[in-house]
């Protein structure tokens, strides 16, 4: 670490994530400088890179992550390309914070694993930013002090106000419910045993060939169950909710209605339109908290065994969206480095 012991960071991909993560470390973080912006783009990483001091733009990964004032790296690119950028972070054991999904399938986020295994500690943590929201942290604080008694069922919400070019069915599992699928395993501390996927009728404001909305059943492996209404083109706004059913009681999140006006015999709120407004608190605590354990020497929050987990779960989500069949999670066997 060099000046003034600043964490030196290079942002792998300068999109609408990797953007707003360079505003992020550069004007809100603590600890922390974008000593590095990387894209395919040259164009667009110089203009991430402009008026940031000490700021260089590469078009290439593996020449940033040489740079003599890089200690660390945030991957932003299109899930495909993080498997590449992960194994260069690994060859010069850099500390990683991934966005997610940590890879497109199970077959590479096993590959992940692995290599961080055979590294002999964590240097990953997946960006599942749902854990550092406050929302979620309350409901699961009352998860694990017993507050609703054990958990039956969540009921969830995942509602997107359009969806830009190019996005899949797949990309509706992979992609979307993914978030579903990790925050399942945290506030229920079980794996995906299982996945099914109904389809309603498809909305006529969905894109040609998106079959949007759908029902994404999850079941636990220790029985509980999970419903997600993934609706990518919902039009109204970006809406994230979750219900928790218990032996004794229920807690639902997800309802706050910003400003709420009463007027000529109606009330009303607010719904965000995206992500970056609904769980800005939560990004910003969890590059924050990531900061702080890597200039601390330590790895925290979900791991490349989460990431490859979830994929795991994606992966049956997938084959149940074209089955139509119930589909079984397959995982392999859990290195030792994960607990
Ligand atoms: N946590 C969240 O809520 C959240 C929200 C949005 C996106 N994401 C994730 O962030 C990542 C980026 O998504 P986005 O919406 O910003 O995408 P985007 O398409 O807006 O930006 C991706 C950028 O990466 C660049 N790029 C592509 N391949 C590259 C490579 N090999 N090396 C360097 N740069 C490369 C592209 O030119 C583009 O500028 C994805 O993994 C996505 O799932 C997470
Ligand atoms: O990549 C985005 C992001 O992960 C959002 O948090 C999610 O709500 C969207 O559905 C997904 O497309």
């Amino acid at each position: 670490m060099t000046q003034q012991g600043t964490l030196g960071v290079a942002v792998i991909g300068t999109g609408r994530m990797g953007a707003d993560h360079v505003r992020r470390l550069d004007r809100v973080i603590s600890g922390a400088r974008v000593a590095a912006v990387v894209d395919i783009d040259g164009d667009r990483a110089k203009r991430a890179a402009g008026g940031i001091d000490g700021c260089t733009a590469y078009t290439d990964a593996a020449a940033a992550l040489s740079a003599p004032d890089v200690d660390a790296v945030l991957i932003a690119s299109p899930a495909p390309a993080h498997e590449a950028t992960l194994l260069e972070a690994f060859a010069r054991d850099l500390p990683v914070l991934c966005e997610k999904p940590l890879t497109p399938d199970a077959a590479s986020a096993l590959r992940v694993v692995e290599a961080e295994a055979r590294l002999g500690h964590r240097r990953v943590q997946v960006g599942f930013m749902r854990r550092y929201d406050p929302e979620y942290l309350r409901l699961k604080a009352l998860l694990d002090g017993g507050g609703i008694g054990r958990p039956l069922m969540l009921h969830c919400r995942h509602r997107n106000a359009a969806t830009p070019p190019g996005f899949t069915e797949q990309m509706m599992i992979n992609d979307s419910v993914v978030h579903e699928i990790d925050a399942t395993r945290w506030l229920l501390g079980q794996e995906i045993a299982a996945v099914t996927v109904l389809k309603p009728a498809r909305s006529s404001a969905a894109p040609e060939g998106l079959g949007d909305p759908q029902l994404v059943l999850l079941e636990t492996s220790g029985g509980a169950l999970a419903d997600v209404e993934i609706f990518v083109n919902c039009g109204f706004g970006y809406q994230v909710q979750c219900e928790a059913v218990g032996e004794r009681g229920s807690a639902r999140i997800g309802d706050a209605h910003g400003l709420l006006v009463n007027t000529a015999g109606r009330w009303g709120g607010e719904i965000p339109q995206d992500f970056v407004e609904r769980f800005r608190t939560a990004y910003d605590e969890q590059v924050q908290r990531w900061v702080t354990a890597t200039r601390e020497g330590r790895t925290e929050g979900p791991t490349a065994w989460d990431g490859y987990a979830a994929a795991a779960a994606c992966e049956a989500g997938t084959r149940a969206q074209a089955s139509g069949a119930r589909e079984r999670v397959m995982l392999a066997e859990r290195p030792r480095l994960y607990g």
